[in-house]
């Protein structure tokens, strides 16, 4: 049973990690969604691609819920991501690693909660809050954070990730607000991505990779194109710093992400 898994983002449809792969085929209350499980150092890892192997899905369309439920199904406690995004900070350059802490939720048309009260689709039908003051389990971050350093790795230990809707990348307009806002990179898939991991106990991190400047601080126009060559050409360093970073994952929880649910349903 995988203790622990990654989500791949842009660029990551294969994490090239595991051994003996296997594909299971997970019903989940929102859908199906199909996971890779293999070995890596003697652990099984759980392994997606959120846009799909052949990057035929949208982040707007990604159905989140399926696929935070279907790893949930499968035993995981712990979910490190990858995050392609754009940067508003010219501190934090194309090529450069970022451990996520904090994240400002702009998107607009979708499912953001498993609990829909009467509505869900499971037996889980109260009405919960969870805290969300700290989105990312500080466990999985400090584990992250010591790889890239151990690695020599470009890496900030911090950064704030704007989630927009998408597809279209942001205006000048809507890069200078997010600046003024605090955000540091822009990206469209950390919400709700993080908040449904949190809202199922399970601890959830995210190396954002930063593939360009954002709209109207970058001199050119931006393109998908440009994300996914970068994220090629630090495919290698990604797959060594998901691997290091797994041998920090402690084996006993001991952040507060396993007991998110306690005090939210005001029980
Ligand atoms: O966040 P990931 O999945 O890396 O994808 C990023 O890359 C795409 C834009 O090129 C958007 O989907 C953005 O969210
Ligand atoms: N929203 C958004 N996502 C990205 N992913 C990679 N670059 C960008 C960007 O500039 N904006």
């Amino acid at each position: 049973m995988p203790r622990i898994a990654i989500i791949g983002g842009s660029g990551v449809y294969d994490p090239k990690l595991l051994q003996n792969v296997r594909e299971e085929f997970v019903s989940t209350p929102y859908g199906k969604v199909r996971v890779k499980i293999g070995e890596y150092d003697g652990e099984e890892i759980a392994f997606l691609a959120r846009h799909g192997e052949g990057h035929s899905v949208p982040p707007h369309r990604i159905n989140y819920r399926a696929n935070i439920w279907a790893l949930y199904e499968l035993g995981v406690e712990r979910i490190l991501s990858t995050s392609a995004v754009g940067s508003l900070n010219e501190a934090m350059k194309p090529g450069d690693f970022v451990v996520l802490d904090q994240l400002l939720d702009f998107t607009k048309t979708r499912h953001y909660t498993f609990y829909d009260g009467d509505e869900s689709p499971h037996d889980r039908k109260f009405v919960a809050h969870v805290d969300f003051t700290d989105p990312y389990c500080p466990e999985l971050r400090k584990a992250l954070i010591t790889a890239a350093k151990e690695l020599g790795f470009d890496y900030h230990p911090t950064g704030t990730y704007a989630c927009m809707e998408g597809p279209r990348f942001e205006t000048r307009a809507e890069i200078r607000a997010l600046k003024i806002l605090g955000a540091d990179l822009v990206g469209m898939t950390q919400c709700p991505e993080a908040a449904l991991a949190r809202e199922l106990e399970m601890c959830y991190a995210s190396v954002a990779i930063v593939t360009n400047f954002a709209a109207g601080i970058s001199t050119q126009k931006l393109t998908h194109t440009e994300v996914v060559e970068l994220m090629a050409k630090k495919s290698e360093e990604i797959k060594y710093l998901l691997m290091k970073s797994i041998k920090y994952i402690p084996k006993e929880r001991h952040c507060g992400c396993k007991d998110a649910l306690k005090g939210a349903t005001g029980e």
